[in-house]
Protein backbone atom coordinates (compact mmCIF):
# COMPACT_ATOMS: atom_id res chain seq x y z
CA UNK A 1 0.00 0.00 0.00
CA UNK A 2 1.95 3.17 -0.99
CA UNK A 3 -1.18 5.27 -2.07
CA UNK A 4 -3.30 6.45 0.93
CA UNK A 5 -6.84 7.89 0.12
CA UNK A 6 -8.98 10.04 1.85
CA UNK A 7 -10.59 9.17 5.00
CA UNK A 8 -15.09 8.82 4.78
CA UNK A 9 -14.22 8.50 1.29
CA UNK A 10 -14.85 6.19 -1.37
CA UNK A 11 -10.75 6.13 -1.83
CA UNK A 12 -10.77 5.97 2.15
CA UNK A 13 -8.11 3.31 3.86
CA UNK A 14 -9.78 1.54 6.35
CA UNK A 15 -7.81 -0.19 9.64
CA UNK A 16 -9.89 -1.19 12.35
CA UNK A 17 -7.96 -1.72 15.56
CA UNK A 18 -8.76 -4.82 17.81
CA UNK A 19 -8.75 -2.71 21.27
CA UNK A 20 -7.94 0.89 21.67
CA UNK A 21 -6.35 1.11 25.50
CA UNK A 22 -2.75 3.83 25.50
CA UNK A 23 -1.17 1.59 23.25
CA UNK A 24 -3.73 1.70 20.25
CA UNK A 25 -4.26 5.39 21.09
CA UNK A 26 -0.76 6.37 19.81
CA UNK A 27 -1.39 3.96 16.85
CA UNK A 28 -4.38 5.69 15.70
CA UNK A 29 -2.68 9.41 16.59
CA UNK A 30 -0.18 8.37 13.81
CA UNK A 31 -2.25 6.69 11.73
CA UNK A 32 -4.66 9.79 11.49
CA UNK A 33 -1.59 12.03 10.70
CA UNK A 34 -1.64 10.19 7.36
CA UNK A 35 -5.71 10.18 6.96
CA UNK A 36 -6.11 7.07 7.39
CA UNK A 37 -9.81 6.19 8.55
CA UNK A 38 -9.63 4.49 11.82
CA UNK A 39 -12.15 2.20 13.82
CA UNK A 40 -11.69 1.39 17.01
CA UNK A 41 -13.42 -1.97 18.88
CA UNK A 42 -13.24 -2.41 22.49
CA UNK A 43 -14.89 -3.94 25.71
CA UNK A 44 -15.90 -0.98 27.36
CA UNK A 45 -16.90 3.15 25.25
CA UNK A 46 -15.17 5.63 25.51
CA UNK A 47 -11.56 3.27 25.51
CA UNK A 48 -8.82 5.96 24.90
CA UNK A 49 -8.13 4.83 21.52
CA UNK A 50 -11.94 5.24 20.61
CA UNK A 51 -11.19 8.96 21.37
CA UNK A 52 -9.40 9.75 18.95
CA UNK A 53 -11.04 7.62 15.97
CA UNK A 54 -13.53 8.12 13.29
CA UNK A 55 -15.79 5.33 15.18
CA UNK A 56 -16.21 2.68 17.47
CA UNK A 57 -17.83 -0.39 18.46
CA UNK A 58 -18.31 -1.83 21.82
CA UNK A 59 -18.36 -5.47 22.01
CA UNK A 60 -16.73 -8.53 23.40
CA UNK A 61 -13.48 -9.89 21.26
CA UNK A 62 -13.36 -12.81 22.41
CA UNK A 63 -16.74 -13.28 21.19
CA UNK A 64 -15.70 -14.46 17.28
CA UNK A 65 -19.34 -13.83 15.82
CA UNK A 66 -19.62 -10.30 17.18
CA UNK A 67 -16.10 -9.34 16.19
CA UNK A 68 -16.71 -11.57 12.87
CA UNK A 69 -20.17 -9.05 12.10
CA UNK A 70 -18.07 -5.54 13.12
CA UNK A 71 -15.53 -6.73 10.51
CA UNK A 72 -17.83 -7.89 7.54
CA UNK A 73 -19.55 -4.19 8.26
CA UNK A 74 -16.50 -1.96 8.29
CA UNK A 75 -14.09 -4.03 5.41
CA UNK A 76 -11.21 -2.84 6.88
CA UNK A 77 -7.93 -3.24 4.76
CA UNK A 78 -6.11 -3.70 7.96
CA UNK A 79 -7.11 -5.52 11.11
CA UNK A 80 -4.64 -4.08 14.00
CA UNK A 81 -4.59 -6.68 17.00
CA UNK A 82 -3.91 -4.12 20.21
CA UNK A 83 -4.85 -6.78 22.88
CA UNK A 84 -4.15 -10.61 22.94
CA UNK A 85 -7.28 -11.41 24.29
CA UNK A 86 -9.11 -11.85 21.17
CA UNK A 87 -11.05 -14.49 19.21
CA UNK A 88 -7.93 -15.18 17.39
CA UNK A 89 -9.64 -18.38 15.14
CA UNK A 90 -11.97 -15.99 13.87
CA UNK A 91 -9.32 -13.44 12.99
CA UNK A 92 -7.73 -16.91 10.98
CA UNK A 93 -10.85 -17.52 9.09
CA UNK A 94 -11.50 -13.67 8.50
CA UNK A 95 -7.32 -14.01 6.59
CA UNK A 96 -8.51 -17.23 4.52
CA UNK A 97 -11.42 -15.10 3.71
CA UNK A 98 -8.86 -12.02 2.32
CA UNK A 99 -8.65 -9.88 5.53
CA UNK A 100 -5.31 -8.80 6.76
CA UNK A 101 -4.52 -9.21 10.33
CA UNK A 102 -1.56 -7.49 11.54
CA UNK A 103 1.13 -9.18 11.44
CA UNK A 104 -0.37 -12.25 10.68
CA UNK A 105 -3.70 -14.00 11.84
CA UNK A 106 -1.44 -17.25 13.16
CA UNK A 107 1.49 -14.36 15.28
CA UNK A 108 -1.91 -13.68 16.63
CA UNK A 109 -3.01 -17.45 17.74
CA UNK A 110 0.39 -18.37 19.19
CA UNK A 111 0.85 -15.28 21.29
CA UNK A 112 -2.21 -14.97 23.07
CA UNK A 113 -1.27 -18.40 24.56
CA UNK A 114 2.52 -19.14 26.19
CA UNK A 115 2.42 -22.40 25.21
CA UNK A 116 2.18 -21.68 21.60
CA UNK A 117 5.12 -19.00 21.46
CA UNK A 118 7.00 -20.64 24.41
CA UNK A 119 6.88 -24.20 22.14
CA UNK A 120 7.38 -22.24 18.96
CA UNK A 121 10.46 -20.30 20.60
CA UNK A 122 12.54 -23.66 22.59
CA UNK A 123 11.27 -26.30 20.32
CA UNK A 124 11.22 -25.37 16.89
CA UNK A 125 13.46 -22.39 16.81
CA UNK A 126 15.99 -23.82 19.56
CA UNK A 127 16.09 -20.36 21.69
CA UNK A 128 17.53 -20.06 25.03
CA UNK A 129 14.76 -20.02 27.71
CA UNK A 130 13.84 -20.27 30.94
CA UNK A 131 12.68 -24.12 31.80
CA UNK A 132 9.35 -24.74 31.71
CA UNK A 133 6.37 -27.34 32.14
CA UNK A 134 2.65 -26.78 31.47
CA UNK A 135 0.25 -27.92 34.32
CA UNK A 136 -4.07 -27.94 33.58
CA UNK A 137 -4.92 -29.62 36.88
CA UNK A 138 -3.35 -29.09 40.56
CA UNK A 139 -1.77 -32.53 40.32
CA UNK A 140 -0.14 -31.74 36.73
CA UNK A 141 1.10 -28.63 38.96
CA UNK A 142 2.78 -30.18 41.65
CA UNK A 143 4.49 -32.23 39.42
CA UNK A 144 5.56 -29.83 37.42
CA UNK A 145 6.60 -27.20 40.09
CA UNK A 146 8.46 -29.95 41.25
CA UNK A 147 10.32 -30.83 37.79
CA UNK A 148 11.10 -27.13 37.55
CA UNK A 149 12.33 -26.67 41.30
CA UNK A 150 11.98 -23.69 43.51
CA UNK A 151 12.02 -20.71 42.71
CA UNK A 152 9.63 -20.63 39.78
CA UNK A 153 7.61 -17.91 38.00
CA UNK A 154 3.91 -19.80 37.83
CA UNK A 155 1.61 -17.60 35.08
CA UNK A 156 -1.58 -18.41 33.48
CA UNK A 157 -1.09 -19.63 30.01
CA UNK A 158 -3.68 -16.77 29.01
CA UNK A 159 -3.10 -13.29 30.67
CA UNK A 160 -1.10 -10.22 30.34
CA UNK A 161 0.29 -7.35 32.26
CA UNK A 162 1.01 -9.94 35.49
CA UNK A 163 -2.73 -10.82 36.00
CA UNK A 164 -2.31 -14.27 38.29
CA UNK A 165 1.52 -13.94 38.52
CA UNK A 166 3.26 -14.85 41.15
CA UNK A 167 6.99 -16.44 42.30
CA UNK A 168 6.96 -19.75 44.43
CA UNK A 169 9.90 -19.26 47.03
CA UNK A 170 8.48 -21.68 49.32
CA UNK A 171 6.77 -25.21 49.56
CA UNK A 172 3.91 -23.01 51.50
CA UNK A 173 3.40 -21.02 48.43
CA UNK A 174 2.63 -23.32 45.73
CA UNK A 175 -1.00 -23.73 46.48
CA UNK A 176 -1.51 -19.95 46.72
CA UNK A 177 0.32 -19.87 43.17
CA UNK A 178 -2.48 -22.02 41.91
CA UNK A 179 -5.28 -20.24 43.16
CA UNK A 180 -4.07 -16.97 42.49
CA UNK A 181 -3.47 -17.81 38.40
CA UNK A 182 -7.17 -19.61 37.77
CA UNK A 183 -8.62 -16.09 39.45
CA UNK A 184 -6.37 -14.24 37.02
CA UNK A 185 -6.45 -16.19 33.59
CA UNK A 186 -8.95 -16.44 31.09
CA UNK A 187 -7.75 -20.42 30.71
CA UNK A 188 -7.32 -23.41 33.69
CA UNK A 189 -3.84 -24.32 32.22
CA UNK A 190 -0.32 -22.42 33.52
CA UNK A 191 3.10 -22.36 32.47
CA UNK A 192 5.46 -22.76 35.21
CA UNK A 193 8.93 -21.21 34.76
CA UNK A 194 12.41 -21.51 36.42
CA UNK A 195 13.02 -18.02 38.12
CA UNK A 196 16.03 -16.63 36.32
CA UNK A 197 18.70 -14.26 37.86
CA UNK A 198 18.89 -12.37 35.24
CA UNK A 199 21.56 -9.41 35.26
CA UNK A 200 18.62 -6.95 33.70
CA UNK A 201 15.82 -7.37 31.07
CA UNK A 202 14.77 -5.72 28.13
CA UNK A 203 12.44 -5.15 25.23
CA UNK A 204 13.97 -4.78 21.73
CA UNK A 205 11.45 -2.80 19.37
CA UNK A 206 11.78 -5.05 16.18
CA UNK A 207 10.38 -3.60 13.07
CA UNK A 208 9.69 -5.58 10.01
CA UNK A 209 8.62 -3.23 7.27
CA UNK A 210 8.45 -3.04 3.23
CA UNK A 211 12.74 -2.93 3.21
CA UNK A 212 13.46 -5.61 5.57
CA UNK A 213 14.00 -5.64 9.54
CA UNK A 214 15.24 -2.76 11.78
CA UNK A 215 15.73 -2.50 15.93
CA UNK A 216 15.38 0.19 17.96
CA UNK A 217 17.80 0.98 20.70
CA UNK A 218 17.32 -1.93 23.35
CA UNK A 219 15.22 -0.76 25.98
CA UNK A 220 15.40 -2.11 29.95
CA UNK A 221 12.83 -1.47 32.43
CA UNK A 222 11.44 -2.51 35.87
CA UNK A 223 8.41 -4.99 36.63
CA UNK A 224 6.62 -4.93 39.51
CA UNK A 225 3.92 -8.30 39.83
CA UNK A 226 4.85 -8.72 36.34
CA UNK A 227 3.70 -4.90 35.71
CA UNK A 228 5.66 -2.38 33.73
CA UNK A 229 6.40 0.46 36.12
CA UNK A 230 9.37 2.22 34.63
CA UNK A 231 11.55 1.56 31.46
CA UNK A 232 14.28 3.59 29.91
CA UNK A 233 16.59 3.31 26.42
CA UNK A 234 19.00 2.99 25.59
CA UNK A 235 19.91 0.05 28.19
CA UNK A 236 23.71 -0.45 27.94
CA UNK A 237 24.21 -3.66 26.77
CA UNK A 238 28.00 -5.53 25.46
CA UNK A 239 28.34 -5.98 22.41
CA UNK A 240 27.96 -9.45 22.10
CA UNK A 241 24.79 -9.65 23.93
CA UNK A 242 23.33 -7.20 21.91
CA UNK A 243 24.28 -8.72 18.77
CA UNK A 244 22.96 -12.00 20.50
CA UNK A 245 19.40 -10.44 20.95
CA UNK A 246 18.67 -8.63 17.62
CA UNK A 247 19.63 -12.40 16.27
CA UNK A 248 16.97 -13.71 18.75
CA UNK A 249 14.45 -11.27 17.74
CA UNK A 250 15.31 -11.51 13.82
CA UNK A 251 14.43 -15.63 14.20
CA UNK A 252 11.48 -15.45 16.24
CA UNK A 253 9.90 -12.13 14.52
CA UNK A 254 10.73 -13.62 10.96
CA UNK A 255 9.21 -16.86 12.28
CA UNK A 256 5.96 -14.70 13.03
CA UNK A 257 6.10 -13.19 9.75
CA UNK A 258 4.08 -10.33 8.34
CA UNK A 259 4.75 -6.56 9.19
CA UNK A 260 4.65 -4.37 11.97
CA UNK A 261 6.60 -3.65 15.25
CA UNK A 262 7.10 -6.43 17.41
CA UNK A 263 8.25 -5.93 21.51
CA UNK A 264 10.96 -9.06 21.79
CA UNK A 265 11.56 -9.29 25.84
CA UNK A 266 14.47 -10.89 26.81
CA UNK A 267 16.57 -11.96 29.95
CA UNK A 268 20.20 -11.07 29.90
CA UNK A 269 22.61 -12.71 32.00
CA UNK A 270 26.28 -11.24 31.15
CA UNK A 271 26.75 -12.09 27.33
CA UNK A 272 23.94 -14.90 27.68
CA UNK A 273 20.67 -13.93 26.36
CA UNK A 274 17.50 -15.79 27.10
CA UNK A 275 13.85 -15.39 25.42
CA UNK A 276 11.05 -14.29 27.50
CA UNK A 277 7.77 -13.55 25.14
CA UNK A 278 7.14 -11.53 22.29
CA UNK A 279 3.88 -8.88 21.41
CA UNK A 280 3.24 -8.90 18.12
CA UNK A 281 2.28 -5.06 18.19
CA UNK A 282 3.51 -2.01 20.18
CA UNK A 283 4.86 -2.51 24.07
CA UNK A 284 4.42 -1.03 27.34
CA UNK A 285 7.78 -0.24 28.66
CA UNK A 286 8.08 0.72 24.52
CA UNK A 287 6.17 4.25 25.29
CA UNK A 288 9.90 5.74 26.25
CA UNK A 289 9.92 5.88 22.78
CA UNK A 290 7.74 8.39 22.41
CA UNK A 291 9.90 10.93 23.56
CA UNK A 292 13.58 8.65 22.80
CA UNK A 293 13.41 8.41 19.09
CA UNK A 294 12.22 10.47 15.84
CA UNK A 295 9.68 7.36 14.79
CA UNK A 296 8.14 6.10 18.07
CA UNK A 297 7.44 2.22 18.17
CA UNK A 298 3.73 4.16 17.31
CA UNK A 299 4.93 5.50 14.37
CA UNK A 300 7.03 2.36 12.93
CA UNK A 301 3.90 0.68 13.76
CA UNK A 302 1.98 2.58 11.33
CA UNK A 303 4.41 3.02 8.85
CA UNK A 304 5.05 -0.61 8.64
CA UNK A 305 1.64 -2.15 8.42
CA UNK A 306 1.01 0.26 5.31
CA UNK A 307 3.81 -0.45 3.96
CA UNK A 308 5.78 2.69 3.94
CA UNK A 309 9.65 3.68 4.16
CA UNK A 310 11.55 2.91 7.41
CA UNK A 311 14.97 4.66 6.02
CA UNK A 312 16.20 5.20 9.28
CA UNK A 313 15.27 5.18 13.43
CA UNK A 314 17.19 8.12 15.41
CA UNK A 315 17.67 7.91 19.25
CA UNK A 316 18.02 11.09 21.02
CA UNK A 317 20.08 10.00 23.98
CA UNK A 318 19.56 8.73 27.41
CA UNK A 319 15.55 8.55 28.05
CA UNK A 320 12.87 7.03 30.76
CA UNK A 321 9.23 6.37 31.07
CA UNK A 322 7.75 6.28 34.54
CA UNK A 323 3.66 4.88 35.04
CA UNK A 324 1.72 7.34 36.87
CA UNK A 325 -0.82 3.97 38.11
CA UNK A 326 -2.66 4.79 40.56
CA UNK A 327 -5.52 3.27 42.90
CA UNK A 328 -8.98 4.49 43.56
CA UNK A 329 -12.44 4.45 42.26
CA UNK A 330 -14.21 6.92 39.91
CA UNK A 331 -15.37 8.00 36.76
CA UNK A 332 -14.74 11.45 36.68
CA UNK A 333 -10.06 10.70 38.00
CA UNK A 334 -8.46 14.08 37.68
CA UNK A 335 -5.18 14.98 37.34
CA UNK A 336 -3.22 18.13 39.40
CA UNK A 337 -0.23 19.77 39.89
CA UNK A 338 0.89 19.86 36.74
CA UNK A 339 3.07 23.19 36.79
CA UNK A 340 5.12 20.83 38.77
CA UNK A 341 5.21 17.40 37.09
CA UNK A 342 5.97 19.93 34.02
CA UNK A 343 8.37 22.33 35.24
CA UNK A 344 11.54 20.31 34.15
CA UNK A 345 12.56 20.77 30.25
CA UNK A 346 12.54 17.90 28.33
CA UNK A 347 9.76 16.04 30.44
CA UNK A 348 5.91 15.61 28.90
CA UNK A 349 3.04 13.85 30.07
CA UNK A 350 0.80 11.71 28.18
CA UNK A 351 -2.76 11.29 30.23
CA UNK A 352 -4.60 8.21 28.30
CA UNK A 353 -7.89 9.53 29.34
CA UNK A 354 -9.73 5.92 30.51
CA UNK A 355 -12.75 6.76 31.59
CA UNK A 356 -12.90 4.84 34.57
CA UNK A 357 -10.56 3.10 37.40
CA UNK A 358 -11.66 0.81 39.98
CA UNK A 359 -8.32 -0.49 41.71
CA UNK A 360 -5.34 -0.68 40.45
CA UNK A 361 -5.11 0.99 36.94
CA UNK A 362 -2.25 2.60 34.82
CA UNK A 363 -3.56 5.92 33.74
CA UNK A 364 -0.84 7.72 32.09
CA UNK A 365 2.89 8.20 31.89
CA UNK A 366 5.65 10.60 32.22
CA UNK A 367 8.51 10.78 30.17
CA UNK A 368 12.00 12.44 30.19
CA UNK A 369 15.24 12.93 28.54
CA UNK A 370 18.24 14.02 30.52
CA UNK A 371 21.86 13.67 30.46
CA UNK A 372 21.99 9.83 31.56
CA UNK A 373 20.03 7.07 31.89
CA UNK A 374 19.51 7.28 35.72
CA UNK A 375 18.80 11.48 35.28
CA UNK A 376 16.43 10.76 33.23
CA UNK A 377 14.87 7.79 35.24
CA UNK A 378 15.12 9.78 38.05
CA UNK A 379 13.14 13.12 36.26
CA UNK A 380 10.86 10.84 34.79
CA UNK A 381 9.83 9.33 38.51
CA UNK A 382 9.50 12.83 39.69
CA UNK A 383 7.54 14.14 36.69
CA UNK A 384 5.01 10.42 37.74
CA UNK A 385 5.06 11.42 41.30
CA UNK A 386 4.21 15.17 41.15
CA UNK A 387 0.97 14.32 39.37
CA UNK A 388 -1.87 14.25 42.06
CA UNK A 389 -4.53 12.31 40.99
CA UNK A 390 -7.95 12.74 42.47
CA UNK A 391 -11.11 10.35 42.33
N1 LIG B 1 11.02 -17.01 34.49
C1 LIG B 1 11.17 -15.80 35.00
N2 LIG B 1 12.20 -15.51 35.83
C2 LIG B 1 12.36 -14.30 36.39
N3 LIG B 1 11.50 -13.27 36.18
C3 LIG B 1 10.45 -13.48 35.37
C4 LIG B 1 10.21 -14.75 34.75
N4 LIG B 1 9.10 -14.66 33.99
C5 LIG B 1 8.65 -13.40 34.15
N5 LIG B 1 9.44 -12.68 34.98
C6 LIG B 1 9.26 -11.26 35.36
O1 LIG B 1 7.89 -10.91 35.25
C7 LIG B 1 7.70 -9.96 34.20
C8 LIG B 1 6.38 -10.21 33.49
O2 LIG B 1 6.41 -11.50 32.88
P1 LIG B 1 5.70 -11.73 31.47
O3 LIG B 1 6.22 -10.75 30.50
O4 LIG B 1 5.82 -13.15 31.13
O5 LIG B 1 4.18 -11.38 31.89
P2 LIG B 1 3.01 -10.73 31.09
O6 LIG B 1 1.82 -10.89 31.94
O7 LIG B 1 3.01 -11.31 29.73
O8 LIG B 1 3.39 -9.21 30.99
P3 LIG B 1 3.12 -8.19 29.75
O9 LIG B 1 1.80 -8.50 29.17
O10 LIG B 1 3.16 -6.85 30.44
O11 LIG B 1 4.28 -8.38 28.85
C9 LIG B 1 8.93 -10.09 33.32
O12 LIG B 1 9.16 -8.91 32.57
C10 LIG B 1 10.01 -10.36 34.37
O13 LIG B 1 10.37 -9.18 35.06
N1 LIG C 1 0.99 -5.14 28.82
C1 LIG C 1 -0.07 -4.98 27.89
C2 LIG C 1 -0.52 -3.51 27.84
O1 LIG C 1 0.11 -2.63 28.41
N2 LIG C 1 -1.62 -3.25 27.13
C3 LIG C 1 -2.21 -1.93 27.05
O2 LIG C 1 -3.08 -1.74 28.15
C4 LIG C 1 -4.42 -1.62 27.70
C5 LIG C 1 -5.40 -2.20 28.68
O3 LIG C 1 -5.41 -1.36 29.81
P1 LIG C 1 -6.54 -1.55 30.97
O4 LIG C 1 -6.27 -2.89 31.58
O5 LIG C 1 -6.27 -0.39 31.89
O6 LIG C 1 -7.88 -1.49 30.29
C6 LIG C 1 -4.45 -2.28 26.34
O7 LIG C 1 -5.54 -1.87 25.55
C7 LIG C 1 -3.09 -1.85 25.81
O8 LIG C 1 -3.13 -0.53 25.32
MG1 LIG D 1 5.88 -9.44 29.27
Amino acid sequence: MTTLGTPLSATATRVLMCGGGELGKEVVIELQRLGVEVIVVDRYPNSPAMQVAHRSHVISMLDGAALRAVIEQEQPHLIVPEIEAIATDTLGELENEGFTVVPTARATQLTMNREGIRRLAAEELGLATSPYRFAGTREEFRAAVAEIGLPCVVKPIMSSSGKGQSTVKAEADIDAAWHYAQEGGRAGRVIVEGFVQFDYEITLLTVRHAGGTGFCAPIGHVQVDGDYRESWQPQAMSPAALAAAEAMAEKVTSALGGRGLFGVELFIRGDEVLFSEVSPRPHDTGMVTLISQNLSEFALHARAILGLPIPAIRQHGPAASAVILPEGSSTQTTFGNLSEALAEPDTELRLFGKPEIHGRRRMGVALALSESIDAAREKARRAAGAVKVTF
